[in-house]
C-alpha cells in the first residue's frame, strides 16, 4: 500500500515549483497539490477496502464444492476475480471452477486470469453470484448500474441459489440516496426513453435522465445495444423499492432496472480501518 502511495508522491512533488512558475501562487499551488493527494489516497483508501471485501467474500463462499460462480461488474468485482485466480493459478485450488459473467467487462476479467468461462445456455444453475454495487440500504435493497451494467447482472443473478454483495464503506447507508446521488439506473429501449422518462416522472417524481457518454457524442449504449435513464427520486418522499420496481418494470420500454429487492443474502463491507464488516437479509 504504501508502494503505490510514494510513486504517486514521487510524480508529484517536482510538480509543484512548475504550478507556481504558471502564475499559481504557492498558497493555491498547495492547495492544489493537498487536494491530489487526498484524492489518491482515497483512492487507495477504498481500494484497499474494497480488496479486504472480495477477499473475504470469495474465502467464504467459494469452496471446492462450488461449481459454478457468477461474476459481477465493476471496479469492486475485480479484486474478487483476482483472487479466485490466485486460489486456481497459486494455491492450486478451485480446479473445476467456472465462472459465468454478467458484462462484456466481466468475460474479459474471467478470461484475462485464464478463468474457465461459461454461460447461462451450460450453466444456467449458479452456486454463488458475487458483484459489487453502488449502494446498500439497512434492507439490502441494492441500487446497481453505476457503471452501465444491471440487466445482465439480474438475469445471472436471479440464476444463482446466494448472491453476495461485496462492497467499500461508502455504498453503506440506511435509507438509498443517502450515499449514491446519481439516481437509480433503468435500462430502456432507444426508442422510448422519452415516453418511459415521462411515466417515472409522473408515477413517482423527481426526474429521469438519459445517460449520456463522456467519450462519445449521444447517450452511452448498454452492453445489450440499449440506453440508460438515471432516476434521482425525491429524497424526502418514502418509497416502497419493492413496489417500485415492478410498477417500473411494468413500463413499456423499460427492459430492467437497476433497483435489486430481496436478491441479495450477505454483504461484505470493506471498513476504512481494514476490517469487514457484514450484513445479512
Ligand atoms: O454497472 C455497474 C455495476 O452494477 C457495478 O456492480 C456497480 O456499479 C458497483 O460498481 P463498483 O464496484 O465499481 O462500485
Amino acid at each position: 500500500m504504501l508502494k503505490p502511495l510514494l510513486l504517486y508522491r514521487g510524480f508529484l512533488t517536482p510538480q509543484l515549483p512548475h504550478l507556481i512558475s504558471f502564475g499559481i501562487n504557492s498558497a493555491q499551488a498547495s492547495t492544489l497539490f493537498r487536494r491530489n493527494y487526498c484524492k489518491m489516497d482515497d483512492k487507495i483508501a477504498l481500494d484497499a477496502a474494497k480488496s479486504a471485501a472480495a477477499q473475504a467474500a470469495v474465502d467464504q463462499w467459494v469452496t471446492e464444492d462450488t461449481k459454478v460462480v457468477g461474476v459481477g461488474s465493476g471496479s469492486t468485482i475485480v479484486f474478487a476475480v483476482e483472487r479466485l485466480a490466485e486460489r486456481v493459478w497459486k494455491e492450486g485450488a478451485l480446479a473445476d471452477m467456472i465462472c459465468v459473467p454478467s458484462s462484456y467487462q466481466a468475460r474479459k476479467l474471467i478470461l484475462d486470469h485464464n478463468l474457465t468461462l461459461g454461460d447461462l445456455d451450460r450453466n444456467p444453475k449458479i452456486d454463488v453470484y458475487i458483484d459489487g454495487a453502488d449502494e446498500v440500504d439497512s434492507h439490502m435493497v441494492l441500487i446497481k448500474g453505476g457503471g452501465g451494467c444491471l440487466m445482465q447482472e439480474k438475469i445471472v443473478a436471479s440464476c444463482a441459489k446466494t448472491v453476495i454483495i461485496i462492497a467499500d464503506y461508502t455504498k453503506k447507508s440506511l435509507r438509498l440516496g443517502e450515499q449514491w446521488c446519481k439516481g437509480i439506473p433503468i435500462e430502456i429501449a432507444p426508442m422510448a426513453h422519452v415516453p418511459v422518462k415521462l411515466k417515472i416522472e409522473a408515477l413517482f417524481g423527481g426526474e429521469a435522465s438519459l445517460r449520456i457518454a463522456l467519450k462519445k457524442a449521444g447517450p452511452i449504449v448498454t452492453d445489450n445495444g440499449n440506453f440508460l435513464l438515471d432516476w434521482k427520486f425525491l429524497a424526502k418522499r418514502e418509497y416502497n423499492w419493492d413496489e417500485v420496481n415492478r410498477a417500473i418494470s411494468m413500463i413499456p420500454g423499460v427492459l430492467e432496472t437497476g433497483l435489486f429487492v430481496d436478491m441479495a443474502s450477505k454483504c461484505y463491507f470493506g471498513m476504512a480501518d481494514g476490517s469487514v464488516k457484514t450484513q445479512n437479509k
